[in-house]
């Protein structure tokens, strides 16, 4: 144990409060190590083994297992009214949002496969933060951009793909353009063309250089209708910026930027800092290797209202099952020939349902629908066996 935290801080609510048995105590998954994770409570920091009933869980089903993120109900191991007692981690409360990574991986001969074995890389992240660079950075020395004046380098592909992965984990994205300060000709065209590619999503411009838009990001976090701090996640390329960003918003250095990393000559991604990081300002931000590298294979619904503008196109289509390919009466491929649709993003929209298709069970539904299926089994034994009574 070490300092207390007021739970409120760390994302905690009233409609967590309802779901939490008798006798436990709440707590927030700070890290996660084999069989064991270091929790967050409002009497501190714990180590905690993860009890039978969460073990066996998710032998059943590794999305069972702890991730970071989760809410957890800790039972006391020794007699109620010790101090300084054991806990076990009893139960994961459920989840509101999920980012899962999918049981399907690249074979060896290209193709996907599917093992069924889906894993929890972050829970209850209410935020994802998109970033993607106007402009990559180390331009030559005195050169303002690479590119000629008023061509970006964003990549309006991934945002689309990491906005889907976003929804998909039934989280709200806001898509945030790094490095602006490279880019000055044509930032509102950028930004035009985003909001364009992410329907229904913020975009803003920020720079942890300057500051400029960084309180914009942590007004995403302060929880507007409940008191709660947010949590967030921040997805993009390497270089765009994520890590200079985290330590903006926590007013210190508590991720090692690219800079730093090649000047101890150390390697990348080496992680010095929890998983969860408390900012002062209220919000959390989770950053795993795993998050990191989060792919593109968990989509399915997201894709869909990414691509909304396209699938309202779709249903003006002669054909219900139209391939918007050569059919006739097809109102996408008219979109296209008008210049109304970009040939682009009817390419990327494609792409992504490929993708998708492969996602087939791995949607969100079926998480949220077995979660509470097993959270009401959990209740009642909990309640039976009244073994957490105080
Ligand atoms: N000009 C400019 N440079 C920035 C800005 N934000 C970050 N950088 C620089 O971009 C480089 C990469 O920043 P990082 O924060 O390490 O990028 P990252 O996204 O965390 O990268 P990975 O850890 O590889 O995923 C560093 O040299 C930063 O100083 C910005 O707003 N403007
Ligand atoms: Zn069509």
């Amino acid at each position: 144990m070490s300092s207390s935290f007021d739970l409120s801080l760390l994302g905690w609510h009233d409609r967590l409060e309802a779901l939490l048995p008798d006798g436990t105590v709440p707590a927030r998954v700070a890290r996660v190590h084999r069989g064991a994770a270091e929790v967050l409570s409002a009497g501190g920091e714990h180590h905690v083994r993860f009890g039978a009933r969460v073990r066996r869980a998710a032998a059943d089903d590794p999305v069972a297992l702890p991730c970071v993120g989760d809410w957890v109900a800790l039972a006391r191991l020794d007699a109620a009214g010790d101090e300084g007692g054991r806990y076990e981690l009893a139960a994961v409360l459920p989840r509101t949002t999920a980012f899962v990574r999918g049981g399907v991986s690249r074979d060896s001969r290209g193709g996907l496969s599917g093992d069924g074995q889906g894993q929890v890389l972050a829970a209850n992240v209410d935020v994802v933060f998109v970033a993607e660079p106007a402009m990559h950075s180390a331009p030559p020395e005195g050169v303002r951009g690479v590119l000629p004046p008023g061509k970006h380098s964003a990549d309006l592909g991934r945002i689309e793909r990491l906005v889907a992965l976003a929804w998909e984990s039934g989280a709200q994205p806001v898509v945030l353009i790094t490095k602006p300060d490279l880019f000055d000709l044509g930032l509102d065209d950028l930004l035009a063309d985003v909001a364009a590619a992410a329907p229904g999503v913020d975009v803003h411009p920020v720079c942890s250089l300057t500051g400029e838009g960084v309180d914009l990001v942590r007004a995403h976090l302060s929880g507007g209708h409940s008191a709660a701090a947010g949590t967030a996640v921040v997805l993009g390329p390497s270089g765009a910026g994520k890590s200079t960003l985290v330590n903006a918003l926590a007013g210190a250095d508590v991720m090692e930027t690219q800079q730093v990393r090649a000047a101890d000559g150390r390697g990348r991604h080496t992680t010095v800092h929890r998983e969860m990081i408390i900012l002062p300002g209220g919000g959390l931000i989770i950053d795993t290797p795993g998050i990191r590298r989060v792919g593109l294979y968990d989509m399915s619904d997201g894709v869909d209202l990414v691509f909304s503008d396209i699938e309202e196109l779709a249903e003006g289509c002669r054909f219900s099952d139209c391939g918007h390919t050569a059919e006739p009466g097809c109102a996408v491929q008219e979109a296209l020939e008008s210049g109304e649709l970009p040939e682009r993003r009817l390419e990327s929209w494609r792409r992504l349902r490929r993708e998708a298709r492969w996602m087939a069970t791995r949607t969100d539904a079926r998480l949220r629908s077995e979660e509470t299926r097993k959270w009401k089994i959990i209740h009642k034994e909990m309640r039976r066996s009244g073994r957490n009574r105080p």
